[in-house]
C-alpha cells in the first residue's frame, strides 16, 4: 500500500479551516527567511499559500544572507511582541554567521509551533504537552492511521537530528514502541532495520534503504527529499525496490512532506486558540 500523504494533508488542512472559522481572530504565522536560497523560497511560498486557504495571515519577512545576527533576533522579538502573530517560524538552516541555537531559544515558547524551543523539546521529553516539530508529527499520523496502536511494535528511527530523528524516537516512545535510533555509526544498519515493524528514514542519502533491508509487511515513513541532479525529488528509500516488500511506504514527493505543511497550521491553531482562550480537550 502506498500512503497518500497529500490526502491526508488535506483532511487536516480542513479540519484545521473548520476550527479557525470558529475563532474570533484569524491565526496569523510568521515565517523568516535569511537568505535567497531557492528552495527554501518555494518552500515559504507554499506555506503562506497554506495559510490563506486555511483562514491564516501569513506574515512573511525577508531578510538579507547578511544580516547581522542582532537585527535577525531583533525581529523575532516583534513577533513575540505582536499580538496578531500566533505562531513564528524561522526556515532553517540559517546562514552560517549567525547562531541558530540562539535564534531559536529566542522565539517565545508559546509561539514556537516548529517545537524546536528547549522550553518545548524538553516538555515532549518528559511528556508534556507542547508544540511537538511538524515533520515527526505528521509522520506520527501516518504511521497510526496505518497501524493504529503501536504498543509493543519495534521502530528504528535512521538519523538523529533535533528536527526529525529525535522527536521522531520521543513520539514513537509514548506510543510505548521499542524504539531504536540508528545514525552514521552503527553497526550493521541493514540488519538492525531487518527487525522493524516501523522504519523511518530521515537521513538525507538518496535512495540508501533498498528492499532487502526490510521485514516483509513494514510500515516504512521517508522523510528524505533529496533533488537530484535532474531537478527530482528522491527519498532516502528505494522505492522500486522497497515498494514489493512493505506493507504501506510514504511516496516522495507527496508523502511526509505535505503532512508537515499541513501539522505547520494545525500547530498555528493550537497557539492561536491557547490565545484566545478557546478550551482545548
Ligand atoms: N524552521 C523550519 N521548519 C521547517 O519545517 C523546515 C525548515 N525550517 N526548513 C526546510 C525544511 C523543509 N521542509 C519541507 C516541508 C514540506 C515540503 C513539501 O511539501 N514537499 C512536497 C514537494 C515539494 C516540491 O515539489 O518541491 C512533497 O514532499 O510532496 C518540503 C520540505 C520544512 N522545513
Amino acid at each position: 500500500m502506498i500512503i497518500d500523504g497529500k490526502a491526508a494533508a488535506a483532511t487536516l488542512r480542513a479540519e484545521v479551516a473548520a476550527e479557525v472559522a470558529k475563532l474570533a481572530r484569524a491565526p496569523g504565522l510568521g515565517v523568516v527567511l535569511v537568505g535567497e536560497d531557492p528552495a527554501s523560497a518555494v518552500y515559504v511560498r507554499s506555506k503562506n499559500k497554506a495559510c490563506r486557504e486555511a483562514g491564516m495571515l501569513g506574515f512573511e519577512h525577508k531578510l538579507p544572507a547578511g544580516t547581522p545576527e542582532a537585527d535577525l533576533l531583533a525581529l523575532v522579538r516583534q513577533l513575540n511582541d505582536d499580538d496578531s502573530v500566533d505562531g513564528i517560524l524561522v526556515q532553517l538552516p540559517l546562514p552560517a554567521h549567525i547562531d541558530t541555537n540562539k535564534v531559536i531559544a529566542t522565539v517565545s515558547p508559546h509561539k514556537d509551533v516548529d517545537g524546536f524551543h528547549p522550553e518545548n523539546v524538553g516538555r515532549l521529553a518528559s511528556g508534556l504537552h507542547g508544540f511537538v516539530p511538524c515533520t515527526p508529527m505528521g509522520c506520527l499520523m501516518l504511521i497510526k492511521a496505518v497501524r493504529g496502536d503501536l504498543a509493543g511494535l519495534d521502530a528504528v528511527v535512521i538519523g538523529r537530528s533535533n528536527i526529525v530523528g529525535k522527536p521522531m524516537a520521543q513520539l514513537l516512545l509514548g506510543e510505548s514502541c521499542t524504539v531504536t535510533v540508528a545514525h552514521s555509526r552503527t553497526r550493521d544498519l541493514p540488519a538492525v532495520v531487518r527487525r522493524a515493524d516501523i522504519v523511518v528514514a530521515a537521513v538525507g542519502r538518496p535512495n540508501m534503504v533498498t528492499g532487502d533491508w526490510l521485514k516483509p509487511g513494514a510500515t516504512v515513513i521517508d522523510v528524505g527529499i533529496n533533488r537530484g541532479a535532474d531537478g527530482k525529488l528522491v527519498g532516502d528509500v528505494d522505492f522500486a525496490s522497497a515498494e514489493g516488500i512493505a506493507g504501506a511506504i510514504t511516496p516522495v514527493p507527496g508523502g511526509v512532506g505535505p503532512m508537515t505543511i499541513a501539522c505547520l497550521l494545525k500547530n498555528t491553531l493550537t497557539s492561536a486558540q491557547r490565545r484566545q482562550g478557546v478550551q482545548r480537550k
